[in-house]
């Protein structure tokens, strides 16, 4: 039966993210209301429609099949394309328990149809290999036996096509469980999406993404976090005809201290790129800002003085961290107490994380609801929560939430796969973006444009967390856009001005 096969990466489409339990449960469902197998069915079915709408040429197929379910989609999908005349074979693992009785069932009949079973092909031996070795099931890094097909697959130098979830891939979290999983040409997400195809390790290791929900409806259980499309991110108000300056925010940057003002007059460049209204530069150091190779004209400077003052901070939109040094924590107890809307990134992060009184003035903050943006990179994160990079980076999404949580404030933990989480409600994971933004810079137009999106936005309902979404969308989309090496960051503020030409 075919039932709505879509692709999702590359893509623009917004769609909700269910991790293992939630699966598990719409699963149960969908297979009492379709009955025995008929998900099976449906699954290896619509794998074998991908192959075939694919990698049209390919001819031989092998298919590594695991010894549950996930095999079972495999045993399935090699049955039809048998049945339509590909040469197929079939590596099947047995396993320690039983092999379960919808994954026995799809054997059987592949068994019946003549389908050719046997060790892993040699290399250059097939057109395209297929990971039917593990799904949702993996419980624990892959054991020796699935080590050895994983790397069957790779040496079969044809495109790899994984079912579910790439064999090695944590559905949740998007860490790899072992030493190593499959690095698919392209994943087909069955019944559910699973946000570990989308953070972390995940878009290394699922390719292109597609999803087939195997004709079942959604509705067993909410969302754990959300895909970020196009329609969400782009969905800001048009700029009013009439509008003036001082009707789309005043914005502040603070940072570039002595030897790191690059960083702070990208932030501000990409803050009036972005739309706010007049943008001043606070830097902790003492050159005249105009002397600073690539100010902006526009750019007013101001001495940090200024942002001491309550009366000016009220209205005031401030992005602080950029270049900011080891001096940054001096200046952040009147933003944190005043500020009308605060974006910290970088210094004013690691200040943060390494001054208590900060920590706490910030948690205060969130208390009495004044918003907060937080920008950080899994190391800043790190410090935040007193814990590892790696430790972030295992759950990724739990490490976003518990810090937004904690300071009451919208978080976006950046990196492949860019988390944006609120005290409240699911996060939502980037679909955009690639290693291309992995230079110095790339971070500090990203807290700007954020902060000028922000500003012009003022107090409009949830203005800080769709200035986010727009912000690490419309950066990402900048790089996916640009040509094949590294995009700097002052191309990249010229790049998302003009991904805004095709965009509300
Ligand atoms: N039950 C159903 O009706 C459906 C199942 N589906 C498929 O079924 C999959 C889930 O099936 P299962 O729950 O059987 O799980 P899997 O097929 O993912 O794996 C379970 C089996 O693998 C073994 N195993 C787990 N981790 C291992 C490791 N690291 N090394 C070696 N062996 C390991 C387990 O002991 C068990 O035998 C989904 O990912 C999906 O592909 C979907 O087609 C939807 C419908
Ligand atoms: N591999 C990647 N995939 C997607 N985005 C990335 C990748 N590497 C870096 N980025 C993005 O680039 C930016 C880098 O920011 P950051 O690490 O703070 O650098 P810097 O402070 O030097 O500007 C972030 O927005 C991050 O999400
Ligand atoms: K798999």
């Amino acid at each position: 039966m075919a039932v709505d096969l879509r692709l999702v990466l590359p893509g623009t489409t917004a769609a909700p993210l269910h991790g293992l339990a939630a699966s598990r449960a719409i699963e149960a469902q969908a297979c009492a209301r379709a009955g025995d197998f008929t998900l099976m069915l449906r699954a290896g079915t619509d794998a074998a429609r991908l192959a075939l709408a694919r990698w049209p040429h390919a001819r031989r197929v092998w298919v590594a099949c695991g010894p549950g379910n996930n095999g079972g989609d495999g045993l399935v999908m090699a049955r039809c394309l048998h049945q339509l005349g590909r040469q197929v074979t079939v590596t099947h693992l047995s396993g320690r328990g039983t092999v379960p009785a919808d994954a026995q069932r799809a054997l059987a009949q592949a068994v019946q149809a003549g389908v050719t079973f046997g060790d892993a092909p040699a290399p250059g031996a097939v057109d395209l290999a297929v990971d039917a070795l593990l799904g949702l099931g993996q419980d624990r890094p892959p054991g020796e036996a699935v080590l050895a097909l994983i790397d069957a697959l790779h040496a079969c130098q044809a495109p790899i096509l994984a079912l579910d979830l790439p064999t090695g891939l944590a559905a949740d979290s998007g860490q790899t469980l072992g030493e190593h999983g499959v690095r698919a040409s392209a994943t087909l997400s069955l019944l559910t999406l699973k946000p570990g195809l989308f953070t972390a390790d995940g878009r290394d290791h699922a390719g292109e993404i597609w999803w087939s929900t195997l004709g079942a409806t959604l509705d067993g259980a909410a969302p754990d976090a959300l895909l970020l499309g196009a329609d969400e991110a782009r969905r800001l108000p048009p700029r009013p005809h009439a509008g003036h300056k001082g009707a789309f925010g005043d914005l502040w940057v603070l940072g570039g201290a002595a030897g790191m003002q690059g960083a702070a007059v990208l932030a501000a460049h990409a803050a009036l790129a972005a739309g706010a209204g007049r943008v001043y530069l606070a830097t902790l150091a003492d050159t005249a800002v105009h002397a600073l190779p690539g100010a902006p004209a526009a750019l007013m400077h101001r001495d940090t003085h200024a942002l001491r003052q309550p009366e000016r901070l009220a209205a005031a939109t401030v992005v602080a961290g950029c270049g900011g040094g080891g001096d940054m924590g001096a200046e952040l107890p009147a933003p944190i107490r005043h500020a009308a809307r605060l974006v910290l990134d970088a210094d004013a992060l690691n200040a943060v994380a390494a001054e208590p009184a900060l920590a706490t003035a910030l948690v205060a903050r969130g208390h009495a609801a004044r918003p907060t943006v937080l920008t950080p990179h899994p190391l800043e994160a790190a410090r935040l929560l007193d814990s590892s990079t790696r430790a972030v980076q295992a759950d990724r999404l739990a490490a976003a939430r518990a810090l937004a949580r904690r300071f009451g404030a919208v978080v976006v933990l950046k990196g492949s796969g860019s988390v944006i989480a609120t005290p409240e409600g699911p996060p939502w994971i980037n679909a955009t973006g690639n290693a291309r933004l992995a230079s110095a810079g790339t971070g500090d137009v990203l807290a700007g444009w954020l902060g000028g999106r922000w500003a012009a936005l003022g107090d409009a309902t949830d203005a800080a967390a769709r200035a986010a979404r727009e912000a690490v969308w419309r950066h990402g989309l900048a790089a996916d856009r640009a040509g094949p090496h590294v995009l700097i960051a002052d191309s990249l503020i010229e790049a998302m001005l003009a991904s805004t030409a095709d965009a509300a």
